[in-house]
């Protein structure tokens, strides 16, 4: 038999046969289906980039979309596959000596949000979705459906590329859910003093001071809406600038100044530390410009804002580590600072308990005491809350279980941040495209 193409029309006596079952739209074959609104035909939508399809057939335009009832063949030129088709579907697949040349320029983007297609009743075809956390680095090969892109996860080393919602389509997704969500009290950064800075320098504070805020929290939730993707682009720090600014956050109390005060000291050299700046007010024991310099929020805010932090960081010449609230990281990423950041996380509670016997934790009343149990849990919790916000920002999490390790780790993470290339965002080298 001679198989005719759906799309362009020629002839074929050469084809491969590919089966699939009706109620499940072949993504292994490398294809989704979908149905005409007018006459009910079944045809193919798309050919998945790297999937069977696509590798064996090179063939947007080949494929042949006969039903086969219960095993029967079936004349396509007479019979068009219906929505409410049963049985077994064969696919004619016929190669193509002409391989169409690709128009698409590829797009790579870090998500700003997460992506489950199982969850999806939208989606064309489950299976052939791309599941994707926040902070995943994605190949973006085809853009040319307004409302589903294909793409790969860069981390999978997959050839083939699925399903994700396109940019629009995932924002308006984003905002649909969030509209649906119900006001109901969760633990937010919104404290009581309404200063979300206060209490912790560089990590998050979540006591019993705080109130309640909501789920629909501008803050947080919905600035995740506004851009899906991040578009980014591969970066190696150029060998005549001297410094890669690192940023160490964590929860108070996880050791981000212990870890930075030794990597000073292991190599004086090659790291400095600024004093840092925080808008919490000094403990009993603090001095102004010793642990910290003590600024008004709206002052930090500024700072940070109008990339005066950039000028306070770096008045020391080597602005190799700083901490800051995690509210900040956002303006902070920027083209003139490039920050490198690193989110310093806690271990398990029990862990802690383990490691942190003989530690003693620095707080607005005792000068140093004992951790308690409900310091570990203000941490882990706070770190949780901080991951599930901004882990799309981290560059690396570093676990400090032991101090020793945990040294290890922020050594082999500094210098890979200044030697190794990173995905960063486009507009960092592309200052101009800077809104
Ligand atoms: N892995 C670890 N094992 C044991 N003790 C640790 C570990 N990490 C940190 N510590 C100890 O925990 C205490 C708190 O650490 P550190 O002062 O660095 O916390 P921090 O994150 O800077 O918080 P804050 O800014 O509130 O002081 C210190 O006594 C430190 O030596």
């Amino acid at each position: 038999m001679a198989y005719s193409c759906l799309l362009c029309r020629s002839h074929t006596p050469n084809a491969v046969t590919v089966k699939s079952s009706v109620c499940h739209p072949f993504p292994s074959q490398g294809a989704t289906i979908k149905r005409n609104e007018v006459t009910g035909d079944i045809v193919v939508a798309r050919i998945i980039h790297g999937g069977l399809a696509d590798r064996s057939g090179k063939a947007v335009h080949v494929w042949h979309v006969p039903v086969i009832p219960s095993g029967m063949d079936v004349n396509p030129s007479v019979s068009p596959l219906k929505a409410q088709s049963q049985g077994t579907i064969v696919f004619k697949l016929i190669p193509i000596s002409d391989c169409p040349v690709s128009s698409q320029t590829m797009l790579y983007v870090r998500a700003m949000a997460s992506y489950c297609p199982q969850q999806d009743p939208a989606i064309p075809c489950a299976d052939a979705g791309v599941p994707f956390r926040k902070g995943d680095i994605l190949e973006v090969v085809d853009q040319t459906d307004m409302l589903w892109w294909q793409a790969r996860k860069l981390s999978d080393h997959s050839t083939c590329a699925g399903l994700i919602p396109s940019s629009n389509l995932l924002r308006r997704k984003q905002r649909e859910f969030w509209w649906s969500q119900p006001l109901q009290p969760h633990t937010c950064m919104k404290s009581s003093k309404d200063d979300e800075f206060n209490g912790f320098n560089r990590g998050v504070y979540i006591g019993s001071n705080h109130q309640p805020c909501y789920v629909r929290c501008p803050a947080s939730c919905y600035s995740a809406m506004a851009s899906p993707y991040e578009e980014v682009v591969r970066y190696q720090r150029h060998p005549e600038d001297r410094y890669r600014l690192i940023v160490l956050m964590g929860p108070s109390g996880v050791g981000v100044n212990e870890l930075r005060r030794r990597l000073i000291e292991i190599n004086p050299q090659m790291f400095q530390g600024p004093v840092p700046h925080t808008t919490r007010p000094p403990k009993s024991y603090e001095e102004v410009g010793r642990e910290y310099h003590f600024v008004p929020r709206e002052t930090f805010e500024q700072m940070v804002y109008n990339h005066r932090g950039h000028a306070a960081m770096t008045s020391l010449a080597a602005p190799t580590s700083i901490c800051l609230p995690p509210q900040v990281i956002q303006g902070m990423r920027t083209h003139e600072l490039k920050p490198y950041i690193i989110f310093i996380k806690p271990p398990s509670i029990s862990q802690m308990r383990q490691t942190r016997r003989s530690a003693r934790i620095v707080t607005e009343y005792y000068t140093h005491r004992p951790f308690k149990e409900e310091d570990l849990q203000e941490m882990e919790e706070a770190a949780r809350w901080t991951e599930s916000q901004y882990c799309q920002f981290f560059d690396h999490v570093i676990v400090n279980e032991t101090l020793q390790d945990a040294c290890v780790h922020l050594l082999t993470a500094v210098r890979r941040a200044q030697d190794e290339p990173q995905w960063v965002p486009a507009s960092w080298l592309r200052p101009e495209s800077q809104s």
